[in-house]
């Protein structure tokens, strides 16, 4: 009788199979190590990937050998470094403790502040809806006078309390039109299938120029064009701590009916599906440090303290 082909694989079958997933799974951690030397990706980005997914690639990396890729640190720095942070050098970047997390991350950006060649002048910061990004800009604009806001213009109508020029220029379809014949919007979107926003070049323009830091805060879709015009920019995206908060923020917020919310929460999965995109994450429990780290990223001081 002929033999059934469901039969276990032999023994040298698995082991080459398991050889070719360590082969693989080598591979692709030294593509990730070549990418955090050449700068193409910041080692504050593939540590958050290793937080999020700690079994996945970069989660899988050691704490060595990924603070050897970091340009300009050696073998001595890195010692240095995993003694004064307190972790084992055995360790996997997916296995850190909270803390030892929070420490590395402060250190990757204290050095980044100290050895970076250029301040992040023109920063983007995107994220689904209600997940805070007008609170915590806000915040910024009070408390980091040293960042300008950039002030979109939109076709949507003003909420209640919204002023025009300070939250949004106000405009209707055909100064839309006109702006973006003009020239003068340096992105601009359709954002929930409902109004256009678009980002006024000028001010940017003339920010930069005077060396001050530019904040936009705008949609995925906007945040996509002004890496194609301005690859210098840094983008970060703000996270929710969970979906349910999100949801709950936004039906907290109540300035949307049930359907316009609906909306919003489908580009807000399309959004979150994007997130690997940008090149910093910061999650969103507390405002105060939610802006901190966007600062913090953005290497500006805050204001002094008011008496
Ligand atoms: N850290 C936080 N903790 C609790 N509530 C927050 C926090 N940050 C923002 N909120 C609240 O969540 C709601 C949504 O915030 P906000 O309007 O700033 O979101 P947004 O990302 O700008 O939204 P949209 O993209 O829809 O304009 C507001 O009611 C705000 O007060
Ligand atoms: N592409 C752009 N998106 C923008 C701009 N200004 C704001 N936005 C985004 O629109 C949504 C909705 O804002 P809301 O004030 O109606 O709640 C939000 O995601 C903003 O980030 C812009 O200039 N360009």
């Amino acid at each position: 009788m002929a033999e059934t082909s469901s039969r276990p694989a032999p023994p040298e079958v698995d082991r080459q199979a398991a050889s070719q997933a360590a082969v693989a799974a080598r591979r692709a951690r030294a593509a990730v190590k070549a990418s955090i030397a050449s700068r193409e990706v910041s080692p504050l980005t593939v540590l958050d990937r290793a937080t999020a997914d700690p079994e996945g690639v970069e989660g899988r990396l050691r704490v060595t050998e990924f603070l050897l890729s970091v340009p300009a640190i050696g073998t001595t720095k890195m010692q240095e470094a995993l003694d004064r942070l307190a972790i084992s050098p055995a360790k996997r970047l997916g296995g850190l403790g909270r803390h030892q997390r929070l420490r590395l991350r402060q250190f990757l950006i204290e050095r980044e502040n100290r050895t970076g060649r250029q301040r992040n002048r023109l920063v983007v910061l995107a994220g689904p809806t209600a997940v805070g990004k007008g609170t915590v800009s806000s915040y910024i604009r009070e408390h980091y006078p040293d960042v300008l806001l950039s002030v979109s213009a939109t076709t949507r109508k003003p909420r209640p309390g919204e002023v025009d020029g300070v939250n949004y220029y106000f405009v209707d379809d055909a100064e839309f039109d006109r702006m973006i014949v003009e020239g003068e919007l340096l992105e601009h979107a359709t954002v929930h299938n409902a109004y256009r926003y678009g980002t006024p070049r000028a001010p940017i323009e003339k920010a930069l120029a005077a060396g001050r830091s530019v904040l936009l805060e705008i949609d995925l879709q906007g945040a996509r064009q002004v890496r194609a015009s301005m690859p210098e920019a840094r983008l970060i995206f703000l996270l929710p701590p969970t979906w349910e908060e999100l949801v709950r923020r936004l039906i907290g917020r109540g300035t949307e009916d049930t359907a316009e919310q609906q909306r919003r929460l489908e580009t807000a999965k399309v959004e979150l599906a994007a997130q690997d995109e940008f090149d910093y994450k910061v999650v969103n429990h507390d405002v105060a440090e939610a802006a901190r780290e966007v600062v913090d990223l953005m290497k500006v001081r805050a204001a002094p303290s008011r008496p």
